[in-house]
């Protein structure tokens, strides 16, 4: 492409970083990182893989925030970023970097000016919900699971299809008839009802540890509608995916006994389709951001449980 003579770097300069990787500091301050796929003439911008950074100090964070449009006039400050260049910083996990708020703040309160206790990434980490999806096969024992670790481990369990199920139920719900023909279909209901849903359910909650959201993000569209909807809001610490063959997943659910409309063969062949074509590569993607944790659920409760309390020991333990 031609350029102005002389070339006077401007919006117009981030064409020629199209498909590189940009780091994009917003006006409120937090830095995102992605491959640049678009951009047009009011420097609105099309990101891929997005991630956000949050540092503390010589220490940083990432959090995975998917695909995003960010409107040019919330960009402070965009450019290539060169990750092979050594900055002297640390990469650690979100709960590195909150253990580090947490025994930083009262110690530099009374002795070091702590620049960044007031910084608005730090207050962002300590005013969002921490979250665990649990997503496994229809039948996999997400529901069980979760049970067990809001009895012992001061998580909240949330199961979008409870939720999903509860408002298909709530009189004068203008989504009832529209929630049950997607369960009984065994398809996705839009996400912008399970993610209010989700969302009206933590901000209910008071105060919790954390929440496990179950059966949730299912598709391309529940994870990209989660991403709009909560970003700034709740943080991703990992994925618990309980894995099962899917013949003994069936049977599970045909035992189930708990008079669902979608218990049976015929409404399970469709979600068992759907979770291979859409929620599997769900887990994949976040496989690849290193967030999966997987637990094999065809044993016994008990075992399964043992091995998903030490996932979440290792997790605090980071
Ligand atoms: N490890 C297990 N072994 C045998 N049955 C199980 C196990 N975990 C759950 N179940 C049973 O299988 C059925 C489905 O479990 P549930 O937790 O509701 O799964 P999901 O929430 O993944 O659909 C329930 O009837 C439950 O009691
Ligand atoms: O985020 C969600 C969660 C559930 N469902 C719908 O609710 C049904 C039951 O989901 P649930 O997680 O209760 O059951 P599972 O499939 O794990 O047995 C699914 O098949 C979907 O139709 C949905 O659309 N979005």
């Amino acid at each position: 492409m031609d350029l102005p003579d002389p070339y006077l770097p401007g919006a117009i300069s981030l064409f020629e970083q199209l498909d590189k990787k940009l780091l994009v500091v917003l006006r409120d301050g937090r830095k995102l990182i992605g491959y640049l796929r678009s951009i047009d003439q009011f420097a609105n911008l099309i990101l891929e893989d997005v991630v956000e950074r949050t540092f503390v100090e010589k220490y940083f964070c990432e959090t995975g925030q998917g695909f995003m449009l960010i409107r040019g006039e919330n960009v402070e400050l965009a450019g290539e970023i060169d990750d092979s260049i050594p900055t002297g910083l640390t990469q650690v996990l979100l709960a590195v970097l909150r253990a580090f708020i947490r025994s930083s703040r009262s110690l530099r309160l009374s002795t070091l000016p702590f620049s960044h206790s007031t910084s608005p990434s730090t207050s962002i980490l300590r005013n969002m919900h921490n979250v665990v999806f649990v997503l496994g096969p229809p039948g996999s024992g997400k529901g069980t699971i979760c049970a067990k670790i809001q009895e012992n481990l001061g998580y909240v369990h949330l199961s979008a299809g409870d939720l999903l199920r509860a408002e298909r139920q709530r009189e004068g719900s203008e989504f009832g008839a529209l929630i049950e023909q997607h369960i009984r279909n065994g398809s996705i209901v839009p996400v912008e009802i399970t993610c209010a849903l989700l969302e009206n359910a933590m901000n209910n909650s008071g105060d919790a540890k954390g929440f496990l959201v179950d059966g949730f993000p299912r598709n391309e569209d529940n994870l990209q509608g989660w991403n709009k909807q909560m970003t700034g809001k709740a943080l991703v610490q990992f994925v618990l995916f309980l894995s099962c063959p899917v013949p003994i997943c069936i049977q599970r659910c045909l035992n189930r006994g708990q008079g669902r409309t979608d218990d049976n063969e015929e409404s399970l062949k469709k979600r068992v389709e759907t979770y291979n074509r859409q929620t599997f590569p769900i887990i994949e993607h976040f496989e690849k951001n290193g967030l999966v944790r997987e637990v094999k659920s065809e044993r016994s409760v008990e075992e399964i449980y043992a091995d998903v309390v030490e996932v979440f020991n290792q997790a605090a333990k980071v």
